[in-house]
């Protein structure tokens, strides 16, 4: 120890193994199949089981996320003071940021988020009782010049993509393929760029500590590095998620297990760092509007399998997530076990 600053030190008991064997476990699924049902059924597999997997052929052209790959370096690259001058702040959290922490230990990355749609209405508090909103909007850095440009042509094609992923995971849960999709009329989600330098203790810090995704389902580009890994479920091991070029790896989120009524998982994940080589990653978490609603859906619910969850409205549990992500905090975040139904726990 004492390499680095004890801030991004994790308990013993969270700490990575290093030297994990690379297993390719998680299924590739490619999206050029053309029997929509084929497809489903492959998906809802993945989801019930693994609450990830990895999609090919699917329609983001790839010479637009080398670009977006290649701005998100030359802004990285910049100066410290650079960066700085597009940090979040107190009043817009978009923009650039390197203290992070997930469940208070700080992540070794910096990152830049950016809102898919600008502007974007949130509740201006967590407080269930303040009806005020706030609008958000993104902040972008001068330089690369075609940052900004870049990102947002990304962000339309990758939506793109999302919103087919909703449709065929209503359809695997033997739903109308539109049956999710009104619930992101005024989406909310956010592009993040994710860079890990390298790290000279990485037995002991985390690029980003474990943690389940708290929307509805993140669409994650990452380059060769690798170092995602995701908590199995039969046994709890950690397992890394193998590279493939141009392949997006997807996960289920918080809304989606309510959604399914814990039919499909939100999988714990962390990514683990490396000392000798820099890692890009670049999640897009798809998020509904503000002002929904999260329960288990009708059709999945009867007297044999009653709602595990209370509802929740989703703009309360984002602004309180996120208020706890940038600071140590003497309590743990919101998380979805905090609305089981009593009857379920
Ligand atoms: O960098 C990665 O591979 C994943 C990052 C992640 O899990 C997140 O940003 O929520
Ligand atoms: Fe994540």
């Amino acid at each position: 120890m004492g390499e680095i600053d004890p801030a991004f030190v994790q308990e013993p008991d969270h700490r990575p193994k290093l030297r994990t064997i690379e297993v390719d476990e998680i299924p590739v699924i490619d999206l050029s199949v053309s029997e929509p049902e084929k497809l489903a059924s492959e998906i809802g597999k993945a989801c019930q089981k693994w609450g990830f997997f990895q999609v090919i052929n699917h329609g983001v052209p790839l010479e637009l996320r080398n670009r977006v790959e290649k701005v998100a370096k030359a802004f990285f690259d910049l100066p410290i003071e650079e960066k700085r001058k597009a940090k979040r702040d107190e009043l817009n959290f978009t923009g650039y940021h390197d203290e992070e922490h997930t469940k208070n230990v700080r992540d070794w990355k910096e990152v830049f988020d950016m809102l898919i749609h600008d502007p974007t209405i949130l509740p201006a508090s967590p407080d269930p009782d303040d009806e005020e909103t706030t609008t958000y909007t993104n902040k972008w850095p001068e330089n690369p010049p075609e940052f900004r440009e870049t990102c947002l042509e990304y962000c339309r094609e990758v939506e793109k993509l999302a919103f087919r992923l909703l449709e065929l995971i209503s359809v695997s849960l033997g739903l109308q393929a539109d049956r999710l999709s009104d619930f992101f009329k005024h989406q909310t989600g956010m592009l993040r760029l994710n860079y890990y330098p390298p790290c000279p203790s990485p037995e002991l810090a985390l690029g980003v500590g474990r943690h389940r995704d708290g929307g509805a389902l993140t669409v994650l580009a990452q380059d060769d590095v690798g170092g995602l890994q995701i908590r199995r479920q039969s046994d709890g091991e950690w397992i890394p998620i193998k590279p493939i070029p141009n392949a997006y790896i997807i996960n289920i989120a918080d809304n989606l297990q309510v959604w399914s009524n814990d039919l499909y998982v939100s999988a714990e994940h962390r990514v683990v760092v490396n000392s000798q080589r820099e890692r890009f990653s670049i999640p897009f978490f798809f998020f509904p509007s503000h002002y929904v609603t999260v329960k288990p859906l009708e059709e999945l619910v009867n007297e044999q399998n009653p709602a595990k969850y209370k509802e929740y409205n989703w703009g309360k549990f984002y602004v309180n997530r996120t208020g706890s992500n940038y600071k140590k905090l003497d309590a743990e975040n919101v998380q979805i076990d905090h609305f089981k139904a009593p009857e379920s726990e």
